[in-house]
């Protein structure tokens, strides 16, 4: 690759783990490998790592992706002892995969479901954990994700702290003040990667319709996309770094002029209002059942 994908990390403070923290994973799917790599990465021992998964195809890649993490098929198998238990299972998931489950009084719990609130996992797990909720994102991959988290005024700074270590292995934080704003963090950055690569998509079938052969114009949106994320990632505002594109008059400005007209701001404002308004409805149907 001709770029160095450390680039697209956003700067953040390093918080080097301490490496006597034990965390489980409830759920070893896409999000839970993209925070246990980081994790591995930033220096925490596998041995202090456990994962729950029932999929014994999955289970086999994450031995040979990350050896050394002890693998368990259910979550009671693995959280004894855990300081901090991070659930990665869908919604939708969520609800089995607490069935049964006690954790020791203390314990950190960190939520990365979307729309799973905090009081459905009260009513779940009951008293004496720390319950944390956060919403990441797919460059968590890379350690190019960002996440954004919530945790109830009771929830003491230490707790805080190992919650935002577990996050800050794969990409930035941000605190927020309210829950609910966790569902707008799902609609913008949760969902979020979605959407450029739609754009990018979208570019690369427009290209072919002006005549480009479908290779050529794969490779000028994907290129396109890397190089402004890039851009994007310095210290020049998106505003701004636009406006350098635009010439008075030219091409860059009969596309956005045709852009604005057509109402994109406007549907990206109603698309995150509908993905926000699914994480809420996630986290009903979960209440709805427990
Ligand atoms: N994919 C994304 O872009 C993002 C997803 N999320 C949230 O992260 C969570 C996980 O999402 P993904 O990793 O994409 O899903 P995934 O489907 O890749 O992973 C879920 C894993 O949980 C396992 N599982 C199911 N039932 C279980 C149980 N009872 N005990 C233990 N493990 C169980 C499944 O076998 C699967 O491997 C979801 O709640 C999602 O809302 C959050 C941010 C971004
Ligand atoms: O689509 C979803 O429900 C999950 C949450 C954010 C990204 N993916």
């Amino acid at each position: 690759m001709p770029y160095d994908t450390a680039q697209f990390k956003t700067t953040f403070e390093e918080t080097p783990l301490p490496m006597s923290e034990r965390i489980a994973f409830i759920g070893g799917g896409n999000m839970a490998a993209s925070l246990i790599g980081g994790l591995l990465k930033a220096g925490h021992s596998p041995a202090q790592i456990a994962v729950a998964e029932p999929l014994a195809e999955r289970s086999a890649w994450l031995q040979h992706e990350f050896p050394g993490v002890q693998l368990g098929t259910q979550a009671t198998a693995v959280v004894t002892g855990a300081r901090a238990v991070v659930l990665a299972v869908k919604p939708q998931q969520m609800r089995e995969a607490l069935a049964n489950l006690a954790l020791d009084a203390g314990c950190v719990v960190v939520s990365i479901a979307a729309g799973v609130t905090l009081a459905s996992l009260r009513r779940s797990l009951g008293g004496g954990v720390h319950l944390v909720r956060s919403m990441p994102n797919t460059p968590a991959l890379l350690g190019a994700g960002i996440s954004g988290l919530y945790a109830e005024p009771s929830v003491p700074a230490a707790a805080r702290a190992l919650a935002e270590r577990i996050l800050r292995a794969a990409g930035d934080c941000v605190w927020l003040e309210q829950e609910t704003q966790i569902d707008a963090v799902t609609a913008l950055s949760g969902s979020g990667p979605a959407y450029f690569f739609l754009l990018t998509e979208a570019l690369r079938e427009a290209g072919v319709q002006l005549g480009l052969a479908p290779e050529v114009a794969a490779r000028l949106a994907r290129q396109t996309f890397v190089g402004s994320a890039l851009m994007a990632a310095g210290e020049t505002d998106v505003q701004q770094l636009r406006a350098q594109v635009t010439s008075k008059g030219g091409t860059t400005q009969a596309a956005l002029e045709h852009l604005e007209q057509a109402g994109l701001r406007k549907l990206f404002a109603d698309a995150l209002r509908a993905a926000e308004a699914r994480s809420r409805e996630l986290g009903a149907l979960l209440s709805k059942e427990s």
